[in-house]
């Protein structure tokens, strides 16, 4: 038995599926995706565009399309409560609370006619009960925290510069001590060397706080910069996932070795994602067994006529590959 302690900042993922409706069809954007993050610990979501690790994100944070979604099923449990169960008040307190999203893109993420000081300062009335003078004096430390002086409180997010900006997102989303913070490709609307000091400066704030992350990004050297795990999303679901090492020192998944371009190592370095030659399926007519095999240079005819299962290699390390049957 796990005892609630145990549980404290603790996500499970248990069979996750997600679908949209989209022009009379059915989009099958999560299929039974299933993971656990322990608390302190961060988690990269890797895969190509669509793959429906911003789904899988926004699933965790209750925040999905209302108008688009048709069907959210399976257990997302956080601290022992089972998140997609709770009323939209509870849930409210969690989001922006205990679990907190960095978006992608800081010019969405801002409003325009607020300045950043009451952007900061607004979570912090809300899930701290702070008031007016507390929450702006913790906005202020805040900005500190991310490295953008104080006398700039009272300034609109567009006196800002794209990676002050991000920044500014990501003093947001940590003033209210999180304990999992869901980061959906926080710095690729951000140039490199202000990619590389945002890195630094989750990977700091993570460290100091004990902070669990879920990190989603198409940057393998990101990946092994920041988290312990990882998981390989491929048409909405997990076809590979283990220990950082695990995966880059042995991944098995024909996709996943696509991804890397070679055979990767960690002290190599990895970067971007290659190109796997051919395109993911269609997410509204998924085909009958495994959905990578029509790009597989490894497929055979029981690929092509069974979905595997995730199966466990060794360790912490599953992979969904009949490849790993053979090979044992
Ligand atoms: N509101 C929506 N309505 C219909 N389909 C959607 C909607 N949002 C996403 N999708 C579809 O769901 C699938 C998963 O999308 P998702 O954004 O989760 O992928 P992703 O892995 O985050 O991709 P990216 O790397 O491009 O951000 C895709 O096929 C996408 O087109
Ligand atoms: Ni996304």
């Amino acid at each position: 038995m796990v005892s609630n302690t145990d549980k404290k900042g603790y996500l499970s993922v248990q069979d996750l599926v997600v679908e949209y409706r989209s022009g009379g069809e059915t989009v099958q954007a999560v299929n039974h995706i299933s993971f656990e993050l322990p608390g302190g610990r961060s988690l990269g979501l890797v895969g190509e565009t669509g793959a429906g690790k911003t789904t899988t994100a926004k699933s965790i944070m209750r925040i999905l399309p209302d108008h688009a979604t048709q069907k959210v099923e399976g257990v997302i449990e956080y601290d022992g409560t089972d998140i997609l169960k709770i009323s939209e008040a509870e849930m409210q307190k969690v989001r922006g609370g205990k679990i907190s999203m960095i978006f992608q893109d800081p010019m969405t993420a801002l409003n325009p006619v607020k300045t950043v000081g009451e952007q900061i300062a607004e979570g912090l009335k809300v899930h701290q009960g702070l008031d007016k003078v507390k929450a702006r004096a913790k906005a202020i430390e805040m900005l500190n925290t991310v490295g953008i002086s104080e006398d700039r409180v009272d300034e609109y997010p567009h006196q800002f510069s794209g990676g002050m900006k991000q920044r500014v997102v990501i003093a947001i989303a940590l003033a209210c001590n999180p304990e999992l913070i869901i980061a959906d490709e926080p710095t690729t609307a951000l140039d490199v060397t202000i990619q590389a000091q945002v890195l630094e400066l989750i990977k700091k704030l993570q460290a100091e706080r004990g902070t669990s992350m879920i990190l989603i990004t198409h940057d393998l050297g990101v990946v092994a910069q920041i988290c312990d795990d990882v998981a390989i999303v491929y048409a909405g679901e997990i076809v590979e996932k283990g220990t950082l090492e695990e995966i880059y020192d042995h991944p098995m998944h024909p996709y996943t070795e696509g991804l890397f371009g070679a055979i990767p190592e960690l002290s190599k370095d990895v970067d971007r994602l290659s190109p796997v030659p051919g395109l993911p399926p269609d997410p509204t007519s998924l085909p009958e067994g495994c959905y990578f095999a029509p790009r597989c240079p490894y497929a055979t005819d029981a690929c092509r006529e069974k979905h595997f299962d995730l199966e466990k290699v060794s360790g912490s390390h599953y992979v969904r590959c009949i490849k790993k049957e053979q090979e044992g």
